[in-house]
């Protein structure tokens, strides 16, 4: 829920604020002045690393806690054990407790990190700790023989694989791997205190001890290694029995798209078809909140009514056994438009005016129906790819739709409070007057700009700021802030965002022509876009069809999607 301090990010998300100038009706009625009923958050390559960095975050909270119980028992309360008094030990208990407690602190559970980063941190966490046991066990070897014994090593190390094994998620044959490198460790301390200490050769070579204590370590190594690569399998297995469980209907659930502030959005596919879809869903405990369901229906409903193809398409809608409501709608392999901005900065003029033109035509058919958007974003409009063409645009996301002639809906509207994203939101929209078509020309105008300058027309970092802002300020002139920004595009949409919807574009279809007769229009084309998605849709130069369609390194958090796919899922 955003507050007066809400980040950046929030802005860009539907909400509802207080308009313009009825801050105190917001007060008055007992509302919260920012009440964010909605936000984009995580796609699902952050799902994937998300879940590993939370279980890193654990794992070494975990460890933190058992090393530093050692090392306060050490200056507390020391034992004759020689490794109580040996400075080294200490340093080196210390240096390893405060890698943990670095890890689990800095591991900020809310941050985005790559795949690589979380990875160096799992190998970091283990590999630490692998050394700090070596040496332990390697002196621990040197100080038992010279009083005339061995002692197995495995405790710590068994405890270590089995942290290992539940918390890390992987595939069996990864653990394995790094399960057994932890297993040899030990048997590998013992061989080097062998070959290195004169005592322990002596020990090894003359007593009965040492296959006893060589052997025992093997066979519990083995034993335990085994047993946590099971524990690997099982959990593993469980996660997927669960996502296959999770069918709705017709459809199976594939994997996570993203969360928007209704629910989720899965990628599925329809069992008898298997024709690839998203279905956004509500969980039933959301589905209790009647503001949420009218706008997930009126999302539903009028986006249904449309049918240009440049307006996501509808499949279905519907309610499972245990009332999750559902829709389904057409699958977009792409990016939104905000995600494009966010990886590869503003876009160049005559891309915007090949994706505008299209998000025109899309509105044109829900204007000429008298439905107004009125949530007009970069993250709802997709640069997809259909019909074996690229940067086909289409508009999503209809739940805040109305239409001209409605009066206001209960469930939708709150007194003195209006809805949208404040980022992208018109003067007579922030004021809480009645819009029409005129006020998604200004939020195109916005859009525009942002994709041409890499920033919305207003920064300002409070939402109520923001909505005044619009109402009130003249935003910066693009060219100010770019410098190759053409003329035409430039004073379109200036035009677009005018204070006064009678100084705009009469309607969206005027302001597609505008856009058509600019000097870049139709710079951009089905080649021009094919090779931008060639080049930056799949830096790992994987097939480009199925880069897109798995959201595979396309977005900035992309990682290894399918490794732990189950896992995301359950969480989810
Ligand atoms: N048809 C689709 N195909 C592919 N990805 C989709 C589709 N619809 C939504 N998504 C992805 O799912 C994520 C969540 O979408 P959703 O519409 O729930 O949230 P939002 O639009 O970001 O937020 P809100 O609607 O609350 O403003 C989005 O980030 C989008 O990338």
């Amino acid at each position: 829920m955003a507050t007066a301090n809400s980040t950046e990010s929030d802005l860009g998300q539907t909400v509802v604020v207080p308009a313009a100038g009825n801050e105190r009706a917001a007060h008055n009625a007992g509302h919260k002045p920012v009440a964010v009923v909605a936000g984009s958050e995580a796609d699902f390559s952050h799902e994937t690393n998300n879940i590993l960095r939370d279980r890193l975050r654990q794992a070494s909270l975990i460890l933190f806690c058992g090393y530093l119980a050692f090392l306060i028992k050490a200056f507390v309360a020391p034992s004759k054990n020689f490794m109580e008094g040996n400075s080294f030990y200490i340093v080196m208990l210390a240096g390893v407790t405060a890698i943990m407690g670095l890890v689990a602190w800095r591991l900020c559970s809310k941050c985005h990190y790559f795949l690589g980063h979380l990875r160096g941190v799992e190998y970091l966490v283990f590999g630490s700790s692998a050394v700090l046991f070596v040496t332990f066990g390697y002196t621990t070897l040197l100080y038992t023989a010279g009083q005339g014994y061995l002692v197995p090593l495995t405790p710590p190390w068994l405890i270590l694989i089995f942290t290992y094994a539940l918390f890390i998620p992987n595939n069996w044959r990864r653990a394995a791997v790094i399960m057994t490198i932890m297993a040899v460790c030990p048997l590998l301390t013992i061989l080097v205190a062998w070959g290195s200490s004169e005592k322990v050769a002596d020990l090894i070579e003359n007593t009965s001890d040492f296959h006893h204590v060589f052997l025992e370590t093997v066979m519990a190594m083995a034993f335990g290694t085994a047993v946590a690569i099971s524990g690997v399998r099982l959990i593993r297995t469980l996660r997927t029995q669960a996502f296959e469980a999770q069918q709705l209907g017709q459809y199976k659930l594939k994997r996570l798209l993203g969360r928007g502030g209704m629910g989720e959005v899965y990628l599925a596919e329809h069992l008898m078809l298997k024709r690839p879809c998203a279905i956004k869903l509500i969980r039933p405990e959301k589905a209790g909140d009647p503001a949420t369901l009218a706008r997930f229906e009126q999302e539903v409903q009028s986006t249904a009514k449309l049918t240009h193809w440049n307006t996501v398409e509808i499949y279905d809608f519907g309610r499972t056994d245990d009332g999750t409501f559902y829709y389904v709608m057409e699958y977009l392999p792409g990016m939104s438009l905000d995600q494009i901005v966010d990886m590869h900065g503003p876009l160049p003029a005559s891309r915007i005016i090949h994706l505008l033109a299209q998000t025109c035509d899309a509105l044109a058919e829900a204007h000429a129906h008298g439905m107004v958007h009125r949530d007009i974003k970069p993250a709802n409009i997709f640069a997809a790819k259909r019909g074996g063409a690229y940067d086909v645009a289409k508009l999503l996301d209809f739940g805040l739709v109305r239409s001209v002639h409605q009066e206001n809906d209960l469930h939708l509207t709150q007194d003195g409070m209006v809805t949208g994203s404040p980022l992208y939101m018109s003067p007579e929209q922030a004021r809480g007057d009645d819009v029409d078509a005129r006020s998604d020309i200004y939020a195109l105008g916005c859009v525009a700009y942002f994709l041409l300058t890499g920033r919305p027309p207003f920064n300002e970092t409070r939402p109520i700021k923001l909505v005044l802002a619009h109402v009130q300020d003249i935003a910066e002139r693009p060219s100010t802030l770019r410098a190759d920004v053409p003329a035409d595009l430039e004073s379109i949409i200036l035009r677009c965002l005018e204070k006064s919807p009678d100084d705009r574009f009469a309607n969206v279809l005027a302001l597609r022509d505008a856009l058509m007769e600019c000097q870049d229009a139709g710079d951009w084309n089905r080649d021009a876009a094919l090779e931008w998605w060639q080049c930056h849709g799949c830096p790992k130069k994987r097939e480009l069809d199925t880069c897109i369609s798995q959201g595979i390194e396309m977005r900035p958090e992309s990682s290894d999607a399918h490794e732990v796919s189950s896992a995301e899922l359950m969480k989810a």
